[in-house]
């Protein structure tokens, strides 16, 4: 299990009756931006905590780095970095103690990379990190991480709660990061342009089953984006191959559905369906189709 940096076979968590990973067999090779995204509560963090060793499976296993979770040595710790949306530290430091801190507790830290990073943001070091904007405070977190030369770089909701100019610089500097430090960035967001800007793979993960892991462009060609002159068929559409959601607008009904060909127009129209067409989407309106098909709730809605 040493090709990819992270490995997952059959990993399986459950809390109680609840499944938060089921059976989950993933490989994410050394390199790229890999982007994981589901719904909340599909199993993300679950998985991060499990790869980290904090959370110990139900069944099945996982490898960060070639070394199992269960037994991560402090070496291994140490090449992987993790930052989440909480951008937690500690408060009444100035910011330029934390760094000192940090730089100390990490051989590898890399001070050209640290003043890159931390150029994209307006970070005074003298300034107490309570003081912090949010968005310095994500700048500060990443610079830091960023510093010791993380080989795996866990972004867990990053750019959350961050206004537009604080979350471009964010993702300008983690793509500078990937170019110039090859760091295998696995990057968890609900921003589906950040993850269109960034990411080489998408995993979906869907009530802790892995339903998706291709390239963004391979994911967009998944989903079909149907619109024909309206009949009622409404409850046949619903048992229809590949269905996910359906609406009617001005007389039309459009339907999208995952994994169906040319053929999936055809049965439309042997339903009665009149002037069926397929239309282009992005990949925001194909993730958020794939995600809520599985959604309780009273009618789909596209
Ligand atoms: N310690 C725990 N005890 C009980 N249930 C838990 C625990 N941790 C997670 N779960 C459950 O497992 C499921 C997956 O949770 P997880 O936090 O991994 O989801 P997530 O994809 O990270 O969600 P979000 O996008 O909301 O952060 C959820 O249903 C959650 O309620």
């Amino acid at each position: 299990m040493t090709n990819y940096c992270i490995e997952t076979e059959g990993l399986t968590k459950r809390f109680g009756k609840k499944s938060a990973l089921k059976d989950l067999t993933l490989e994410i090779p050394y390199g790229g931006i890999h982007a994981i995204v589901g719904s909340n509560g599909a199993g993300k963090s679950t998985l991060f905590r499990t790869l980290l060793g904090v959370e110990t499976p139900s069944a099945g296993r996982s490898t960060l780095l070639g070394e199992s979770s269960l037994s991560l040595s402090p070496e291994v710790r140490g090449r992987v970095g993790y930052v989440n949306e909480e951008h937690t530290l500690p408060l009444w430091m100035r910011a330029k103690s934390v760094i000192a801190m940090q730089k100390s507790l990490y051989p590898e830290w890399n001070e050209e990379i640290f003043n890159q990073v931390i150029s994209y943001f307006d970070v005074d070091p003298s300034q107490k990190v309570s003081g912090l904007s949010r968005g310095e405070r994500a700048g500060l977190n990443l610079s830091m991480a960023l510093a010791q030369r993380p080989e795996v770089l866990i972004l867990d909701e990053p750019t959350l709660g961050l206004d537009v100019v604080a979350r471009q610089s964010f993702l300008e500097a983690v793509m500078f990061t990937e170019t110039h430090d090859k760091t295998t960035i696995i990057y968890c967001s609900h921003q589906m342009e950040e993850i269109e800007r960034l990411a080489e793979q998408l995993i979906i993960l869907e009530k802790g089953e892995l339903k998706n892991n291709s390239s963004p462009d391979a994911f967009v060609e998944r989903v079909q984006y149907w619109v024909f002159n309206h009949i009622d068929v409404t409850n046949q559409i619903k048992t229809l191959p590949g269905y996910l959601s359906h609406k009617a607008i001005d007389g039309q009904l459009h339907v999208m559905t995952a994994d169906q060909g040319d053929e999936f127009g055809q049965i439309l129209s042997e339903l009665g369906a009149a002037d069926v067409s397929r239309m282009p989407i992005n990949l925001e309106r194909a993730v958020n189709a794939f995600l809520t098909a599985n959604h309780n709730k009273p009618d789909s809605a596209l």
